[in-house]
This record gives structure tokens, sequence and C-alpha cells, in this order.
């Protein structure tokens, strides 16, 4: 299984550092090929680049928004082009964002990035080795970073 994973210089945290920690810990055979670029608008070339040049399986596309206007303008065109790239490879980009301003405390916001990127990187093991764990999680209100909000 070979994973891609794509992150940025922009974030203020090490995000693709514990979403490889999270992988190797619940999966053996795998193979990660890591891009990190500038910014989050660069993730979409990289993951597609991973996918179609490195013959990655599937990629997490790891980014902070910064808490400006035009920071999240630029998440917004980002997610549009993760998108776009996904549709174009048939390939699961998943998308780890977490911005900026989602935790007023530094040490909140980094426990958040944490999470966020080992929850992501769970998302994946199931998506990719146990398809039945994942749904057996339909409709229970899941989360990656923060508490679940639960089944209505
Ligand atoms: C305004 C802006 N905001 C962000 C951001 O909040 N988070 C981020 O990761 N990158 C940002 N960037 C940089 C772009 O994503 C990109 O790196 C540059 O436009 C170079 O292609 C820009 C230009």
């Amino acid at each position: 299984m070979r994973i891609g994973i794509c992150d940025t210089t922009f974030a203020r945290f090490d995000m693709a550092a514990a979403a490889i920690d999270e992988l190797k810990k619940n999966a053996y055979d795998l193979k990660i090929i890591r891009e990190t670029v500038p910014g989050v608008k660069d993730l979409p070339v990289t993951a597609k680049i991973l996918i179609e040049e490195e013959n990655c399986d599937i990629v997490m596309a790891l980014g902070m928004p910064g808490p400006m206007e035009k920071d999240k303008m630029c998440a917004h065109e980002a997610s549009t082009g993760l998108i776009n790239a996904q549709l174009m490879t048939n390939t699961h980009i998943l998308e780890v964002f977490v911005h900026e301003d989602e935790e007023e405390d530094p040490v909140e916001l980094a426990k958040l990035a944490e999470n966020r990127a080992r929850e992501h990187a769970q998302n994946l093991i199931k998506m990719m080795y146990h398809r039945k764990a994942m749904r057996k999680e339909a409709g229970m209100g899941m989360r990656e970073g923060k508490e679940d909000a639960g089944p209505l």
C-alpha cells in the first residue's frame, strides 16, 4: 500500500508527522511518500503528482488556513482543487485542514491539529483495510479532532 502525504510550511504544527506516526502504528505494509509545499493552494497538484507519478493508492493533504478572510478564500480554492484532483484521478485525497482560528489558545490549537491528523489517519486505515468498520460508523456523527457529535 502506497500512501501519499502532502503538507505545508504555512502550517504552524507538523500534522504530517502525527499522521505518519498514526499510520505506522496501525498498518504494516505501508510505503509512505511525503512532499512538503509552501501552502494549501499547492496541495492539489502535489496530491495529483503523488497519485499519478508516485502511484499512491490514497493521499492525505494537510494544511492550516490562517484566520483572515483571504486565508479562508484560499482554503476554499484549495478544497475545490483537491476535489478536482480526486475526480481526475478517481483516488481519495483526504483533506485535513485545521483553521488557525478554530482555537484561541495555541496549546489547544496544537492538540486539535494533532488529534485531527491522527483521526484522519485512522479513517484512512479503515477506508483501505477495514471498510466494514467504516460502514459501522455510518450516521454516527463522527468528527475528527474534537468530540464526536454522535447520532440523533
Ligand atoms: C492568503 C494565503 N493564505 C494561506 C493560508 O491561510 N494557508 C496556506 O497554507 N497558504 C496560504 N497562502 C499561500 C498559498 O496556499 C500558496 O502557498 C501560495 O499562493 C503559493 O502557491 C496564501 C496566499
